[in-house]
């Protein structure tokens, strides 16, 4: 199996999962470790993991690696909206001409190919009402959710053009070990036990469907056995909750008071609400959720930052050098 992106968040966390609970697979990793990468979040699996620096754009390479393959696993891309938002141009050449490039690979071989995507693509919902479905109108607002949709739309007429073996699968908001501090959750955790006062846009009304990332990996894995070719799945726990919402439960777990944080300014286009309606894929292929308490899930993952300093410390000075560069 290869997995691009394997050193980012969910990558990284699919691939311990693969190698934990699927162990027929031999786990190839190739990533280009941008800012977003990090190859200590592979770590723990080091040893079990054949991995390759380099980038999806670069054909040649692409190409002798999934010749090599019976499955790939397409998690790499550019993923951070409000970066997408000060410099689109990487999220273009990553996420189109990157997929594009491994969907030629894979057309070339016949392989097997898992490509992940987000409910992003879809735009956003109402505060009070509504859910996205697979056949829901594609509708980005953001240049990350762009080109994501764009990579959307290449996996599905390769499959309709050239009969690729493909499956896709959108996912809400995830969380979990590994997620880079400058996402909201880790961002919010590692300000507070750095002694440090947590920001939040806007009023914090935005609603997201916050989805453990074992759950979604597990999710991967049912459609990779059981998914139907050309076919869409949706992921999501189900379990809604405004930023400010997860702001206060993440406040009280690490003992502060609830107004112990500050307002900024909104970003431009930030969407209101996504909610996946994930009826396919529970009845299609029996996905369950494990992790059904966001509270208890915000609490272990609490503690994975508490004990694994050592993972995000120096993620975070890097972060701040880089705030600093820009803003140069
Ligand atoms: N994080 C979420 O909440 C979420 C939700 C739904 C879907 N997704 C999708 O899941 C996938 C993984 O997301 P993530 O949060 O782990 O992202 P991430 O930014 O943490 O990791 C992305 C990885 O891809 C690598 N990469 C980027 N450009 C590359 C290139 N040109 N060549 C090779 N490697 C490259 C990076 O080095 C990094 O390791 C993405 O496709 C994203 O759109 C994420």
């Amino acid at each position: 199996m290869l997995v691009t992106g394997g050193a980012g968040f969910i990558g990284a966390n699919f691939v311990a999962h693969t190698l934990e609970n699927h162990p027929r697979y031999e786990v190839e990793v190739l990533d280009a470790l941008t800012y977003a990468g990090n190859r200590s979040s592979l770590a723990p699996v080091a040893g079990a993991v054949a991995f390759h620096h380099g980038d999806i754009c670069d054909a040649e390479l692409v190409d002798r690696l999934v010749a090599g393959s019976d499955v790939i696993v397409h998690f790499a891309a550019e993923s951070h909206v409000d970066n997408s938002l000060h410099d689109p141009a990487p999220f273009v050449r990553s996420n189109v001409l990157g997929t594009f490039t491994l969907l030629e690979a894979v057309r070339r071989h016949g392989k097997r190919f898992h490509h992940i995507s987000t409910d992003e693509v879809y735009g956003h919902l109402p505060l009070d009402g509504g859910k996205f479905t697979e056949t829901t109108a594609y509708d980005p607002s953001s240049p990350y959710s762009a080109t994501k949709a764009s990579s959307d739309m290449l996996v599905r007429a390769w499959v309709r053009s050239y009969g690729v073996a493909a499956t896709l699968s959108n996912c809400a908001n995830n969380y979990g070990p590994y997620q880079h501090v400058e996402k909201f959750i880790p961002r919010q955790i590692t300000n507070i036990l750095e002694g440090g006062r947590p920001k939040l846009y806007g009023a914090g009304l935005n609603v997201r469907e916050w989805t453990h990332v074992d759950d979604h990996n597990a999710a991967v894995h049912l459609i990779l056995d059981k998914g139907r070719i050309g076919e869409t799945y949706l992921i999501g726990s189900g379990d809604e909750r405004s930023n400010a919402e997860v702001l206060g439960t993440v406040l009280e777990l690490l003992g502060q008071p609830a107004d112990a944080f500050d307002h900024v300014p909104d970003r431009p286009g930030h969407d209101l609400r996504y909610s996946n309606d994930t009826t396919k894929i529970r009845t299609e292929l029996g996905w369950r959720t494990r992790y059904d308490d966001l509270r208890a899930g915000l609490a272990a993952t609490i503690d994975w930052y508490r004990e694994n300093e050592w993972w995000w410390q120096p993620l975070k000075a890097a972060t701040e050098e880089r705030y600093r560069e820009l803003r140069r």
